[in-house]
């Protein structure tokens, strides 16, 4: 039975948005992983799920490419809301709200979390900086924005081998879901960033990424809100101040729509 899907992408961070809102689409890890491949599927570095929900306009679920489950994701926030016009989504991560054209959504994600259990991080300690390290990275900030991220400001973000570095930390113990690991850098504009996401590796754009690394960098007075973060694959502008849900602003976009048979997926 074919289902409908929508290919999308954030800055160049791309989706494949399964719609169910017409009728449940169910997928397993396999399904996810054979979505993903850039090679045997259609490709892309989250799949999305869109469907109805009780708790708000629409119900957004994700999935890496390794065929787990994530609880967040800001630029198919930003897709979901232009595609649908739906002011707000729940995901597993918490209920967001906003709404907006292709060229400018504008999305309120709840207020970030601190604390070394809601990070969540293995044993007690604290997160801004955490006392870790890998090679010469260290004292990073650790941020929960729906979803776990790390955030380490460096001097000169290209310099930092994050493809090498960005497995190893995202996978160390002391991250009991693992986490996303975020690279920051001041500029005269504000914020440069390079994000190796958890379960999907380098991506041109991180959302949830951005949110995070903006927070820490405002927690850190190293800048002030609102604040343009610059990714390879284009700019979002963050807007947070303590105790206040985080404001995430930028672009989306549709590519294609098409149907798929999910049963003939590996
Ligand atoms: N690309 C997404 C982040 C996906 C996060 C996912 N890798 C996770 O496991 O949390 C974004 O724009 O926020």
């Amino acid at each position: 039975m074919a289902t409908l899907f929508h290919k999308m992408h954030g800055l160049g961070n791309d989706f494949v948005v399964l719609d169910a809102r017409e009728a449940p689409v169910e997928v397993t890890a396999q399904q996810v992983r054979a979505l993903c491949d850039r090679r045997e599927g259609v490709g892309c570095d989250q799949l999305i799920r869109i469907g109805p929900s009780d708790k708000a306009a629409i119900r957004m679920d994700i999935w890496n490419p390794d065929g787990e489950p994530a609880s967040a994701c800001g630029n198919a926030t930003r897709c979901v809301m232009a595609l649908t016009g739906a002011g707000s989504v729940e995901t597993v991560g918490g209920l967001l709200t906003g709404g907006g054209d292709y060229d400018d959504v504008r999305v309120e994600l709840p207020a970030p979390k601190f604390q070394w259990d809601e990070i969540p991080i293995a044993d007690p300690m604290d997160t801004a900086p955490a006392p870790l390290g890998w090679d010469a990275l260290e004292a990073p900030d650790a941020v929960n924005v729906g979803n776990p991220h790390l955030v380490f400001f460096v001097d000169d973000v290209d310099d930092v081998p994050l493809a090498e570095l960005g497995p190893t930390i995202e996978t160390d113990p002391a991250f009991p879901d693992r986490i996303n690991v975020n690279i920051a850098g001041v500029t005269e504009n504000g914020l440069k960033l390079r994000t190796w996401e958890r379960g999907a590796g380098l991506t041109q754009a991180c959302g949830t990424g951005a949110c995070a690394t903006a927070v820490a960098a405002i927690r850190r007075r190293l800048v002030k809100s609102p604040v343009t973060v610059e990714m390879a694959g284009g700019a979002l502008v963050v807007d947070w101040a303590p105790g206040e849900p985080i404001v995430m602003q930028g672009p989306a976009t549709h590519v294609f729509s098409g149907e798929i048979d999910l049963e003939t997926l590996a």
